[in-house]
């Protein structure tokens, strides 16, 4: 077997069959979607996609199950927005942050003198209220009453701020609202310097006891190589044991802006070594929670760490 083929089958069939049906099981799910869920190619916010997300997460909510979103996009939604409404030019989302995911100084196509960064702020500021405007409508499709909650890695960090937003998340639930969390990236730019919505979703995770992480993007999981770039790259269907090998794999791949699918797998990583399993699938999908929640395979499956030394 080569050191590939190792990696694709890396979890024992069995396991992976029984994380899958404690996976389809989860009674509170945290959703994470990435900006390239939510816009299109120009990184304008997209509603088709938008619409598809939410009737995804409405299959869950249907089926009983508590869901918590964590949605990226505000950059992406105040680019297009600003450029209908006031004519400014921004750029794609690449070109206000800089392909690596730092600030670009050298930018041409800005419109204003702000660093790129506090430019990536405004934006996100504008395009926040148009995304949950959005997302308020497409979720009264369904009856479903949403809450917007903005955050920082220093929120999770703070004892105090820490059970103020448990507390709001244990409420909202109980009164079967979805939550729906940003970074508050106007106060905080972790996030727009390394796209790490991943890792905030990953804290959320753990410190709100969910049963399950989703993280959707706009690849079907984690693959051998970049799929969008190399056609031989093959989908990795489970992580478990096999974790380490993956890792070395995705660090010769993901050259990625934005933490790309590095803090992914950094992410869902983390959690299933909490106990919790984790999905990492593409958001267009068919019914791609709905494929979650009755245990068919579906994207890239983390393992948790227990499953695998219990056995
Ligand atoms: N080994 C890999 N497997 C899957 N995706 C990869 C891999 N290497 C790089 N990528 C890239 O990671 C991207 C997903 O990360 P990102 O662009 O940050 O998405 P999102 O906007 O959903 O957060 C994919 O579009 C894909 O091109
Ligand atoms: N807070 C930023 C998200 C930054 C981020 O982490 O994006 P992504 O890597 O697409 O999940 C926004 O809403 O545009």
């Amino acid at each position: 077997m080569s050191d590939v083929d190792a990696l694709i089958g890396g979890v024992d069939p069995e396991i992976a069959k029984s994380v899958r049906e404690r996976a389809a099981a989860a009674e509170r799910v945290l959703v994470k979607a990435g900006t390239n869920s939510l816009t299109d190619e120009d990184s304008r916010l997209d509603r088709v996609k938008l619409d598809k997300l939410v009737a995804d997460v409405m299959d869950l909510r249907e089926r009983g199950k508590e869901v918590v979103l964590v949605s990226s996009g505000a950059v992406g939604a105040g680019i297009g927005r600003l450029d209908r409404m006031n004519g400014v030019k921004a750029g794609t989302r690449e070109e206000v942050i800089g392909a690596d995911g730092a600030a670009d100084s050298d930018s041409h196509r800005r419109d204003t003198d702000a660093e790129p960064i506090a430019q990536s702020q405004a934006l996100s500021t504008v395009g926040q209220s148009h995304l949950m405007r959005h997302y308020t409508q497409s979720f009264e499709r369904f009856d479903q009453t949403v809450a917007q909650i903005l955050l920082t890695g220093q929120d999770l960090d703070t004892p105090e701020r820490f059970r103020n937003f448990q507390n709001t998340i244990e409420t909202l639930l109980a009164w079967d609202v979805v939550p729906i969390i940003n970074e508050n990236d106007a106060v905080a730019v972790d996030e727009l310097q390394i796209g790490d919505n991943d890792m905030l979703s990953a804290s959320i995770a753990t410190g709100i006891g969910v049963d399950l992480l989703v993280t959707l993007t706009d690849v079907d999981g984690v693959y051998t190589g970049n799929p969008k770039y190399d056609p031989d790259a093959t989908l990795i269907e489970a992580v478990g044991d096999n974790y380490d090998a993956v890792q070395r794999l995705i660090d010769e791949s993901a050259t990625d802006a934005f933490g790309g699918i590095r803090t992914k797998v950094e992410g869902a990583h983390d959690v299933s070594v909490h106990g919790i399993p984790a999905v990492i699938a593409g958001s267009g999908t068919s019914n791609v929670l709905e494929r979650i929640a009755t245990a068919k395979p579906t994207g890239t499956l983390f393992v948790p760490t227990s499953e695998e030394t219990d056995d």
